[in-house]
C-alpha cells in the first residue's frame, strides 16, 4: 500500500463530502472539511516513503506556560496541531475542581507537579474527535487516577514493590467491584475512600460507566488489569534486583503500558467500536502494536528524569545498554529504531485492517488510535516540566 493510501486510511481522507470521517472534523460535523486556523495537516511531514521527516523546534504551549520542546532526532512521527487552549484551559480547570474537591487527590505541595503534568493538554492533544468538554472530562479523569496510583503505589512519591500485588488488588476493586455479603461489603466500601488513588479510581470509573456501553466498560476493566499485571512484573523484577532480558522487558512494558488510554477513544468521541470488532485477532494486534509505540515513546522522553531518579529504573535503552553490551547513546538509538520499527508495524496493521474490514465505527476507532498516538507523542516532546532529552546529537 502507498504511503497516501494509509495515509488517509490513518489520518483521514480530504475533499467534499469527507469532513465526518476527519478526526479533525468530528466535533464539528456541520462545519467544512477545513483544518483549524493555523492547524498543518495530520502527516503533512511524511515523506515520499512514508517515513516522518525530523521536524525542527515545536512551539509547545503548556498550560499556562510555553516552553521550549525537541523532537527526538530521528524519532518516526506524525506532527499535530497544538490543542484548542479554549478546550485544554477548560478541561485543566474542570479536572483540577475533581482532583482537589471530588477525590482529594493531591496534598498542596504537589500543586505545581499536578500542573506541569498538563492534563488538559494531553487528553485534548489525544482526543481531536471529543464532542464535548464532558467527553473529554472520562478520559482526563481517568489519566489523573492511573497517574496518581503509579506515583503513589509504585513509583515517585513513596511507592514500593513490597507489599504492591495486595495494593493493586484492592484498588482494582475500585473498577472491578467485589459482589459480597451483606456483612463484608460495607469494610470494602469503606476502603474505596481509604487513599487517593482508590478515591479517583472509583470516581473517574462512576463518572465512566454512565458514559459507556456495558462493553466497554468491560473492555476498559481488562486493560486495566493488564496494566496492573505489568506494574506487578516489574515490581517483582526490582524486588530480586532481576535484570530482564531485551524481549523480556518488552513483554513486560507491553503490559505496562498506555493501552488503557487509546482504548477508550470510542466512548471518548461518544460512539462504540463494537464487541465483535474490538475482539478480532487483526484489531488486538494493531491494539497491542499502537499502545507499544506509544509506551516506548514514554521510555525515550522520561530516560533522564529516570536515570536521575533513586534505585534502578527499567527502561528501553538502558535494558539495551545492559543486555546488548553497548554504549548508553548506541543504546537510546538502537532504541528509537526498536520505536520506528513498532510504528511502521502498527500503521501496516491499521491499513490493512481498515481495507479489509471497512466498517465505519473501525474506521473511525482506528483514526482515533492513530490520533492518540500522535498526541501522546507531541505531549511528551512538549512537556518539558516533566522531560528533557539526553545529550548524544
Ligand atoms: C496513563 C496510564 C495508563 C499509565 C500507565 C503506565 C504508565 C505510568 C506509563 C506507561 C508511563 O510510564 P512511566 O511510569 O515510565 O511514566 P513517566 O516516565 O514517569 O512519565
Ligand atoms: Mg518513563
Amino acid at each position: 500500500m502507498n504511503s497516501n493510501a494509509l495515509e488517509k486510511i490513518l489520518r483521514g481522507p480530504s475533499g467534499l463530502g469527507t469532513s465526518g470521517l476527519n478526526p479533525l472534523d468530528w466535533s464539528a460535523p456541520d462545519t467544512a472539511a477545513e483544518p483549524p486556523e493555523g492547524a498543518t495537516a495530520v502527516g503533512a511531514a511524511v515523506g515520499a516513503e512514508g517515513a516522518t521527516v525530523p521536524q525542527g523546534p515545536v512551539p509547545p504551549e503548556r498550560d499556562g506556560a510555553p516552553e521550549p520542546g525537541r523532537p527526538i532526532p530521528g524519532l518516526y512521527y506524525h506532527p499535530v496541531p497544538e490543542p484548542d487552549p479554549e478546550r485544554v484551559a477548560e478541561v485543566s480547570r474542570r479536572v483540577k475542581a475533581w482532583a482537589l474537591d471530588e477525590v482529594q487527590l493531591y496534598p498542596p505541595e504537589w500543586e505545581d507537579q499536578f500542573d506541569g503534568f498538563s492534563l488538559g493538554r494531553y487528553l485534548v492533544v489525544c482526543h481531536p474527535d471529543a464532542p464535548s468538554i464532558d467527553h473529554l472530562m472520562l478520559a482526563t479523569r481517568l489519566m489523573a487516577a492511573e497517574n496518581a496510583l503509579d506515583d503513589l503505589y509504585c513509583e515517585d512519591h513513596g511507592g514500593s514493590p513490597v507489599g504492591l500485588g495486595g495494593r493493586l488488588l484492592l484498588a482494582h476493586t475500585a473498577l472491578d467491584p467485589l459482589y459480597t455479603t451483606e456483612e463484608y461489603r460495607p469494610h470494602w466500601e469503606e476502603s474505596l475512600l481509604a487513599d487517593a488513588p482508590r478515591r479517583a479510581y472509583r470516581s473517574a470509573m462512576d463518572y465512566f460507566t454512565e458514559a459507556a456501553t456495558p462493553a466497554q466498560s468491560d473492555r476498559f476493566r481488562h486493560d486495566m488489569a493488564r496494566l496492573h499485571l505489568g506494574y506487578l512484573a516489574e515490581a517483582a523484577w526490582a524486588e530480586t534486583e532481576y535484570r530482564p532480558q531485551v524481549w523480556e522487558y518488552l513483554a513486560m512494558r507491553q503490559f505496562n503500558n498506555f493501552r488503557p488510554c487509546p482504548t477508550i477513544t470510542d466512548t471518548v468521541g461518544g460512539y462504540e467500536l463494537p464487541a465483535d470488532l474490538h475482539a478480532l485477532p487483526a484489531m488486538q494486534r494493531v491494539i497491542a502494536l499502537a499502545s507499544n509505540a506509544t509506551t516506548i515513546v514514554n521510555d525515550l522522553y522520561s530516560y533522564t528524569k529516570e536515570l536521575a531518579a533513586p534505585g534502578h529504573h527499567l527502561n528501553l535503552p538502558v535494558v539495551i545498554a545492559e543486555r546488548e553490551d553497548c554504549t548508553d547513546r548506541e543504546a537510546y538509538l538502537k532504541a528509537v529504531e526498536v520505536h520506528n520499527d513498532l510504528m511502521h508495524a502498527f500503521e501496516s496493521a491499521a491499513a490493512v485492517l481498515a481495507a479489509t474490514r471497512p466498517d465505519p465505527a473501525m474506521l473511525r476507532f482506528l483514526r482515533g488510535v492513530a490520533a492518540w498516538v500522535d498526541g501522546n507523542h507531541h505531549w511528551h516532546c512538549t512537556n518539558t516540566y516533566r522531560y528533557s532529552l539526553p545529550d548524544f546529537w
